[in-house]
């Protein structure tokens, strides 16, 4: 279906300029929201903290089809552009999941198939911007940029590195015993943020990949780490703080230099926060969560119509609609998720 694009996000009339394809951003953010549940809370927070940054860029939110109307209005007046996307399954499996509900990630890689963008910047409905970034958009392409993550927390006990201590964030910390199963790739990233061009060749080859890829516990973070191994680019963790890294690394965060928090440590989701999991009963968390609920709770920063009707010839929405290329969303013979 073609995305659903809020009426006034380019005029104040209800209708498109003409001037559509210079007008039409090449470049935008995109998340995923996906269930009936509070993650939508998340995305409304994220679309106002980009606003509050003041970037150039629309949201769009690639939404399961369970993702209920009324959140999709939600997204809408508040700006976001809602593309609903196919669920994507890994092959049959047996994989314990890190968290069981990391088999929805997969349908992440269907952000790959949003050809009417040049370039994109993904971030997960837990993260918020406090800095503008946009100057990311500005990065070479050929390359998927992304922070380096840290097999530090509980979630990696399944893990070899966990079991000997090793961590990519403190890589002289300890020796990689020879007698062991070989070292995890020398770059790990975090899949809650990344910079990426949407290709259909790129969104054929990973579908085709995953049919031959055996799932593992992080899901399509393992897949991409393994999919994007020779293209892959750290950048500097300022631009995805994992929240673990103040207690597990704290050497290695400047806080006042983060632009980007990513809220994925247990128990760290602002909007269900209770203070009761490990390490969230820290004054930095708690300053963290309450600068998130400042911007959710900011009446000003809400999407508002602009008043100056369009002077430009403008197209009815419904011409806007039928002439929109209707993305060429492949439907990925997904096993039953049953
Ligand atoms: O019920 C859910 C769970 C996850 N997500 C999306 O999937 C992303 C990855 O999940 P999460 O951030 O919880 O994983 P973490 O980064 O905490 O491991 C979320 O940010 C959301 O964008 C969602 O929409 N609904
Ligand atoms: O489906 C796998 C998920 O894997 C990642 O979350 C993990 C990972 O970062 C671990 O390294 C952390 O220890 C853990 O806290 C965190 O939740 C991504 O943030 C998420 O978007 C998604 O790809
Ligand atoms: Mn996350």
């Amino acid at each position: 279906m073609a995305p659903e694009v809020p009426v006034n996000v380019f005029s104040s009339t209800g209708k498109v300029t003409t001037t559509l394809n210079s007008g039409y951003s090449k470049k935008a953010y995109v998340t995923f929201l996906a269930g009936t549940g509070d993650y939508v809370k998340g995305v409304v927070g994220l679309v106002k903290g980009l606003r509050r940054v003041k970037s150039a860029y629309p949201l769009v939110v690639a939404i399961l089809p369970d993702v209920p109307e009324e959140h999709r209005e939600i997204l809408r007046s508040q700006g976001c552009i809602v593309h609903e996307i196919e669920p994507i399954y890994p092959p049959e499996n047996q994989i314990q999941f890190a968290m069981a509900y990391y088999v929805i990630n997969y349908s992440k890689l269907r952000i790959w198939n949003f050809e009417e963008y040049k370039k994109m910047i993904y971030l997960d409905a837990d993260i918020q911007v406090f800095e503008n970034i946009d100057h990311l958009f500005d990065t070479p392409d050929g390359y998927f940029y992304a922070v380096m993550d840290c097999f530090c927390e509980k979630t990696w006990s399944h893990s070899p590195q966990y079991s000997i201590g090793y961590c990519q964030q403190c890589p002289d910390k300890v020796t990689w015993p020879s007698d062991m199963a070989s070292p995890p790739p020398p770059l790990y990233f975090n899949a809650g943020m990344f910079v990426f061009e949407p290709s259909r060749l790129t969104y054929d080859s990973l579908l085709h990949t995953l049919l031959t890829t055996p799932p593992t516990p992080f899901a399509e973070q393992d897949f991409l780490n393994m999919f994007f191994q020779k293209t892959y680019k750290p950048i500097p963790l300022a631009y995805n703080l994992i929240l673990a890294m103040l207690w597990r690394h704290p050497e290695n965060v400047e806080l006042e230099k983060v632009k980007v928090v990513h809220y994925c440590a247990a128990g760290s989701k602002p909007w269900r926060y209770t203070g009761k999991e490990a390490n969230m009963d820290r004054e930095d968390i708690k300053m963290l969560v309450a600068k998130w609920w400042d911007i959710y709770n900011d009446e000003s920063l809400d999407f508002k119509v602009d008043p100056a009707p369009a002077q430009e010839e403008t197209l009815s929405r419904s011409t806007f609609m039928a002439c929109m290329l209707e993305p060429a969303i492949s439907y990925f013979p997904a096993p039953s998720a049953a």
